[in-house]
């Protein structure tokens, strides 16, 4: 058994400087230690990512780097990914589209304080994603986090102090450990990328994609400017399951004319846990009719990366939109 570990940055790894946390602990030292005397000690390798980075700076590009650094590793087994957890859940969704061939697990983990800290969460959270790693119940992309297993197209964080600090709000969880292992339930999965057999996905590239939320008394001013030049594509946070200030003049036809000019519009919810369709409520209605998709159970982070993924594989406009509604790699119930 080889597990590979890429350590990307995140808090897991940081100490404190003059400007506050930044990336400077001993991982591979620490890693050492605590796998010493476990069955993992002398399994495990790992390759540092530079810059270490905090995952506020992490882009598309670095969820590239991460998939062909797994992609050109024939030799492990597993690999698990060291990450920040600020932007931990849109990486573990890119990594879930751009991976679902792989048939190798990528446990995605970091930690809410550094190691070696008092009352760390960096051991147990580690310890656990190399143990869901090498425990052959594993074939996707997951997270692993404060004892729980999820989908890795699935999460959320959920608080940015608590160490449970991920859920996944609109799917049970994969596996306990707690403090022996429970598998609940085999991952969602998808229908994957293009046919099978065909070539794997284009590389993730950097996409203009704003995700706005709407509020109460939303102007259809600021929409317009905020619109302009017109992106590749956009992420409306909207009510509930997908309502929108309907009576607020020109507010839809603002959209409808993004629409026409060949820029998506997909509908996510601002709501924690939400299965979204424009359709159910005359405000939503008017956007489904405009042509705006709903991005049903995904999560926030789940659709964004999705839509940098499609952006990445060449689609646009209204074939980028039907591949919304697509199950991918398990990020929506199909
Ligand atoms: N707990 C963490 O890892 C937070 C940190 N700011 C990061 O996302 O890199």
């Amino acid at each position: 058994m080889r597990i590979s570990v890429l350590y990307t940055g995140g808090t897991i790894g940081m100490v404190e400087t003059p400007q506050g946390l930044a990336p400077g602990a001993d991982l591979q030292g620490w890693l050492t230690d605590l796998l010493a005397g476990t069955d993992l000690a002398g399994q495990v390798a790992v390759t540092t990512m530079e810059p270490l980075v905090d995952s506020s700076n992490v882009t598309p590009l670095l969820w590239q780097r991460i998939v062909d650094q797994i992609r050109r590793d024939d030799e492990s087994d597993g690999f698990v990914v060291l990450h920040g957890t600020d932007t931990m859940a849109y990486t573990s969704a890119a990594l879930s589209y751009a991976l679902t061939d792989l048939d190798r697990p990528v446990v995605v983990t970091g930690s809410q304080l550094p190691l070696g800290t008092p009352n760390s969460d960096a051991d147990a959270n580690v310890m656990g994603a190399l143990e869901a790693a090498s425990s052959g119940r594993l074939h996707s992309v997951a997270v692993f986090f404060d004892h729980e297993l999820l989908d890795g197209a699935r999460v959320t964080k959920a608080s940015s102090y608590d160490l449970r600090a991920f859920t996944s709000p609109n799917v049970p969880l994969l596996a306990r450990q707690s403090p022996t292992w429970q598998w609940l339930r085999t991952p969602q999965s998808g229908q994957g990328w293009g046919e099978p057999g065909s070539s794997r996905p284009a590389p993730y590239r950097r996409c203009d994609v704003p995700v706005f939320s709407m509020v109460p008394g939303m102007g259809t001013d600021r929409l317009t400017s905020m619109l302009r030049p017109l992106p590749q594509a956009v992420l409306l946070r909207a009510f509930g399951v997908g309502n929108v200030p309907t009576e607020e003049p020109g507010l839809i036809t603002v959209l409808e004319r993004t629409i026409a000019a060949g820029v998506p519009v997909v509908v996510a919810s601002q709501c924690y846990q939400a299965d979204v369709d424009p359709n159910r409520y005359a405000a939503g209605r008017e956007l489904a009719e405009v042509g705006a998709v709903g991005a049903r159970d995904m999560t926030v982070e789940a659709a964004y990366a999705k839509i940098c993924f499609l952006i990445s594989q060449g689609l646009r406009g209204g074939e980028l939109a039907r591949w919304i509604g697509v199950n991918i790699a398990g990020e929506l119930t199909s």
